[in-house]
């Protein structure tokens, strides 16, 4: 299993039975959706922040903090992180080009 897939089964664990004194994915839980959805949000922008004017361990750091509150986000939603992942797959071979065009398209 690989990082990712590991990180979401303990943090899909921890919603499930975690107490939310003990655990900071169960704390997250508790305070809900909106306040999970906007630590995603800080947590962008302190990436770009540190892209932007930081070291490169210093972003790093970032990148993981939004992953990890991203698939604290997919958790809390029941939206596997296999299915992100399998969307990547789908992608693959594609150009971003392509994508943007069809993405265009179907919006009309
Ligand atoms: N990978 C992580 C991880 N990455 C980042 N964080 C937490 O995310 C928070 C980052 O937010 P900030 O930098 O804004 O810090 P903060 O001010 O403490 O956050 P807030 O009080 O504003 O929510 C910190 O509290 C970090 O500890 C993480 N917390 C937990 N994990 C892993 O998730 C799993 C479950 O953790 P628990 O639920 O704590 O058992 C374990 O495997 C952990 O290693």
């Amino acid at each position: 299993m690989d990082t990712l897939t590991r990180l979401e089964t303990t943090i899909r664990q921890r919603i499930v039975s975690a107490d939310s004194g003990k655990s900071y994915v169960a704390q997250l839980h508790a305070r809900g959706l909106p306040v999970i959805a906007r630590k995603l949000g800080e947590e962008a922008v302190e990436t770009v922040i540190a892209a932007l004017s930081g070291s490169d361990e210093e972003l790093t750091g970032e990148a993981a903090d939004i992953l990890f509150h991203l698939i604290v986000l997919l958790a809390e939603k029941g939206v596997p992180l296999a299915d992100v992942l399998a969307e990547l797959d789908r992608r693959e071979g594609t150009s971003g080009l392509d994508e943007k065009a069809s993405r265009t398209q179907q919006e009309g």
